[in-house]
């Protein structure tokens, strides 16, 4: 494809399947809606063949390969949603760090922030629309390409999340190089979480701007903070972002978009996080769906949460777990998906399975109301 194609008109294919979006309003449906996080992964043989021997950064700058690889699992499987091929490490190269993609080891930082000091290597102002540019210019082509088949969602990692990457400087079991600062340099961490909410705020918006229909929160380490950190790192950031990007999507005169926070391994947080300006509430599977419905009192929406390890086991216990998943949760505002997202080793046959048995279930449930 040529560049100069890469300008498209914003006129949209018109949406054929929006039970998506109904689930996340809390709306009537004919079936649950599911799709899975990380989706467009390893686990896919032709996800692997198209990404051998290029460097994963630069996939995600080229705005036709990410555009392939959104697609690529909607062409197996009935899935009712699609979330854009990127990564949430884009934010912090976008501020003016260093982040390498190495193969089996994942995602690091040769340079992490290691004292507030080296706060100053980070951008003071961020020109979103620029860095981004090429995240924005490959929602708007899938949101094309997509043929309005599906809703596309766009996504964020959290400011606590991806500060941790920053300092942590990759994966890690513990974050205590990233808690050390929460401890001993509260005020050095609430200035870096500022600055990643403000880049993050313009970020989605962008993301909607370009034709995203609905974003996603991935707060993937707050499995690490207790309750009492999570009040004060985690939680006001999450609500911020969530009332900036309502407030400047309406002044932008753009349609509401429905938000998602994910906040892994956060069950102490629940009540929270079911009134922090988010929509939908997705968990992981350590939460009873029963109990998630009664904690959040009908507040939200929920997504989730099938343990991704459930996928190892038979398709005949798939369909049963999926089956009790879905009587937990009910059938109104829900979206089936899992707790967290696909490994690399799974097999692609499970997941058309896991999506089969939520369609089918489903039907059946709404169809004895
Ligand atoms: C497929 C993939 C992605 N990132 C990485 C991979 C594997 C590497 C490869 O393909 O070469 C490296 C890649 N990127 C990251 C990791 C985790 C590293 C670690 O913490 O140990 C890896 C292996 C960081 C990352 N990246 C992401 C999160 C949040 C979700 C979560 O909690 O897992 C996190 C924490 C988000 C993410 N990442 C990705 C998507 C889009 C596709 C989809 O979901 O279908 C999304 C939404 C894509």
């Amino acid at each position: 494809m040529d560049k100069g194609s890469l300008i498209l008109p914003k006129s949209f294919p018109e949406l054929k399947n929006d039970t998506f979006l109904r689930a996340a309003r809390g709306e009537e449906i004919e079936h649950i809606p599911v799709w899975c996080m990380r989706q467009a992964g390893r686990y896919l043989p032709e996800f692997r063949e198209f990404r051998a021997g290029k460097d994963f950064f630069e996939t995600c700058r080229s705005p036709e390969d990410c555009c392939e690889l959104t697609l690529q699992p909607l062409r197996r499987f009935p899935f009712d949603a699609a979330i854009i091929f990127s990564d949430i490490l884009v934010v912090p190269q976008a501020m003016g760090m260093e982040v390498q993609m190495s193969p089996g080891k994942g995602p690091t930082f040769p340079e992490p922030l290691k004292e507030p000091e080296d706060l100053q290597r980070l951008k003071t102002k961020v020109d979103v629309s620029s860095e981004l540019d090429y995240v924005f210019k490959a929602i708007t082509l899938t949101r094309h390409k997509i043929e309005g088949k599906v809703p596309l969602i766009g996504f964020t990692g959290a400011p606590w999340t991806l500060m941790s990457y920053m300092i942590e400087g990759g994966g890690s079991v513990t974050h205590s190089k990233a808690k050390r600062w929460l401890y001993r340099y509260p005020e050095a961490s609430h200035k870096l979480l500022s600055q990643l909410t403000d880049v993050i705020v313009e970020y989605l918006l962008g993301q909607v701007k370009a034709g995203a229909q609905a974003l996603q929160v991935f707060e993937s380490h707050t499995g690490c903070l207790g309750p009492v950190e999570f009040k004060e790192f985690s939680l006001p950031y999450l609500r911020d972002i969530a009332g900036r990007v309502k407030d400047k999507i309406k002044e932008s005169g753009l349609d509401n978009v429905p938000m998602i926070v994910f906040a892994k391994d956060g069950h102490y947080g629940l009540e929270d996080l079911s009134e922090s300006g988010y929509e939908v509430v997705g968990l992981d599977w350590t939460i009873d769906p029963c109990s998630a419905r009664v904690r959040t009192g009908g507040k939200v929406s929920l997504q989730g949460n099938m343990d991704p390890c459930a996928l190892y086991s038979t398709k005949e216990r798939i369909s049963e777990i999926v089956k009790r998943m879905l009587e937990g949760f009910g059938t109104k505002g829900y979206i089936a998906n899992l707790g967290h997202g696909l490994y690399p080793d799974m097999d692609p046959e499970n997941v058309g399975a896991f999506v089969e048995a939520v369609h089918t279930h489903s039907r059946q449930l709404l169809n004895r109301k």
